[in-house]
């Protein structure tokens, strides 16, 4: 069934160029959330995986919305999800916005699609019609309960006649379309779980695979797209592994070849409860608004789970493919650990800050974080030129989480000249004002400002020469240059804002000193 690829093999025989084509099966897979809510992590891990399967064989992955469940349905949704894995590296290769030779790529306009094959296996007698009340069914789930059963159908309408069957349909009685579960079921291969086989019709009752909207439910459709979209591997959440003998029998029913099927472990929160779309803290979108970079993510989902011949942080997309095993992925379900964030995300901002290129898309949304967040504060533009940022998030890379922090109060005396009162400079010092014109001079004496060791050098050397305490000189300078207590380094914070600024902001202390002497 698999689609294939022509691979050109090229080579000299007697001096000839010859060619011969051979064909390698296409791998093909899909990513298929239904748009009932936004992407969260636990689908995100799983469309990576599917990611990185295709990517390492020259394979393609196909976003396909499957959007039956018209109850449920989110307006906006299923153009979020897309612009979520676009925004996280992994964009699908086919998918509604991108097209593809197998679209439409949404369940709800392939609905003609499910009608011919729910008909073919009307036809076949793999399927049957069912005119069950919702009263009814309720009433078996009831006794099944109270009698401590599972509740299951009865497969009552498996025995209808022909003729009453006809008459319910000529009336318009209300009905379904059932598949009819054979017992006995195969075991198969699954990718992860390896051997497995569920007895189904022993368990389960019939279940509908068209309803009475005429809208298919997830076995049909999943089992038609998957064939004609040509899917050659599903790697799915495991909450499917059980429904697999289902779909395996309606492959088998409609003649068809079953795709290879890797059902992948769940991602759980801490309670041990499946990542749901019913969680607002865990969508992408939300970490995206909280500054956390798409690698971080990618890396923290698969650093939570298995897949791989070793975990470390700081995985990069085309690492990550290059290292996925799909061998090495354990059964069991992975607990996600959000509280790794700030520390992948710390990595991560480090490797961009380090990228030319990416470290100049750093500096634009800085610099426009920066413009809504102070806006009309910062009288000095300068502080938005990009070599102004460059340095500062050069200075600050691998000890800053997010851009986001930079835009906290704690920062704001980058982007923003403090406000410094006498008695503040008094409290700290009483040399505040020799200190002051100390550095003043040492800076415009051309004082090293090529590293913070060599700054921290020469102000120790300065501090010695006043006969004042070093730590009398730091508290000075922070809270002329900062108006704050605590913050980077003062060696830091003099690279950061630069020679001329540093001398501006302690002529301004200076100034405040000597209006007190002229005023005494
Ligand atoms: N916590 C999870 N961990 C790993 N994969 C998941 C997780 N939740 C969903 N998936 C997988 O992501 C794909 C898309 O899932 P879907 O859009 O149906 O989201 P969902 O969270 O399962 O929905 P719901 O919240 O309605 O249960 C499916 O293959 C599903 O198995």
């Amino acid at each position: 069934m698999f689609g294939c690829v022509l691979r050109k093999l090229r080579w000299k025989r007697n001096g000839a160029r010859r060619s011969v084509c051979t064909r390698q099966p296409e791998v093909r897979v899909r990513f298929a959330p239904s748009p009932t809510g936004f992407l969260h992590l636990g689908g995100l891990r799983t469309a990576l995986y599917n990611y990185l399967f295709a990517k390492q064989r020259g394979g393609a992955l196909i976003l396909r919305l499957e959007d039956t469940d018209r109850m449920r349905l989110i307006p906006g949704a299923a153009d979020a999800i897309e612009d979520m894995l676009e925004w996280a590296g992994i964009p699908p290769d086919e998918s509604s916005r991108r097209g593809g030779h197998y679209g439409p790529y949404v369940q709800s306009e392939r609905l003609q699609l499910y009608s011919q094959a729910a008909s073919s296996l009307l036809h076949t007698g793999h399927a049957y019609y069912c005119f069950c009340t919702n009263q009814r069914l309720e009433l078996l789930k009831r006794e099944a309960q109270r009698s401590g059963h599972v509740p299951r159908y009865d497969n009552r309408c498996r025995h209808l006649q022909p003729e009453q069957i006809q008459e319910k349909l000529a009336l318009g009685v209300p009905h379904v379309v059932r598949f009819r579960l054979d017992a006995g079921a195969e075991p198969f291969q699954d990718l992860v779980f390896g051997w497995t086989r569920h007895e189904v019709a022993a368990v389960e009752g019939d279940p509908v695979i068209l309803k009475a909207d005429g809208f298919p439910t997830y076995h049909l459709a999943s089992v038609v797209d998957d064939h004609h979209m040509r899917i050659s591997h599903v790697l799915r959440g495991s909450e499917w592994l059980i429904s697999t003998a289902k779909h395996l029998q309606l492959f088998a029913a409609l003649r068809w070849s079953p795709p290879a099927y890797a059902h992948l472990p769940l991602l759980l929160n801490r309670d041990g409860s499946k990542l749901s779309k019913r969680q607002g803290d865990i969508f992408i979108q939300h970490f995206r608004e909280q500054g956390v970079l798409p690698e971080t993510l990618l890396d923290l989902v698969t650093h939570a789970g298995s897949g791989f011949n070793n975990n470390r942080i700081g995985r990069h997309l085309d690492e990550l493919i290059q290292e996925f095993n799909i061998s090495k992925i354990t059964t069991h379900s992975a607990l996600l650990d959000l509280d790794k964030l700030d520390e992948f995300n710390r990595v991560h901002l480090q490797r961009r800050i380090e990228d030319q290129q990416m470290c100049a898309e750093l500096r634009d949304e800085l610099r426009q974080r920066l413009l809504h967040t102070h806006g009309s504060d910062i009288s000095d533009r300068a502080v938005l030129e990009p070599h102004y940022i460059q340095r500062v998030l050069q200075l600050r890379k691998g000890h800053i989480c997010s851009l986001r922090e930079l835009l906290d109060h704690s920062y704001s005396y980058l982007w923003i000249r403090p406000r410094v009162s006498l008695q503040q400079l008094k409290d700290v010092s009483a040399e505040a004002a020799v200190i002051a014109v100390a550095v003043i001079q040492l800076v415009g004496a051309g004082g090293s400002f090529s590293s913070t060791e060599q700054l921290n050098r020469e102000l120790k050397l300065m501090a010695s020469r006043l006969n004042t305490k070093y730590s009398s000189v730091m508290r000075v300078l922070r809270l002329a240059l900062s108006a704050q207590q605590k913050g980077p380094s003062v060696a830091e914070m003099m690279l950061s804002l630069g020679e001329q600024e540093v001398c501006v902001r302690l002529q301004k202390a200076l100034d405040l000193t000597n209006d007190s002497i002229c005023v005494e």
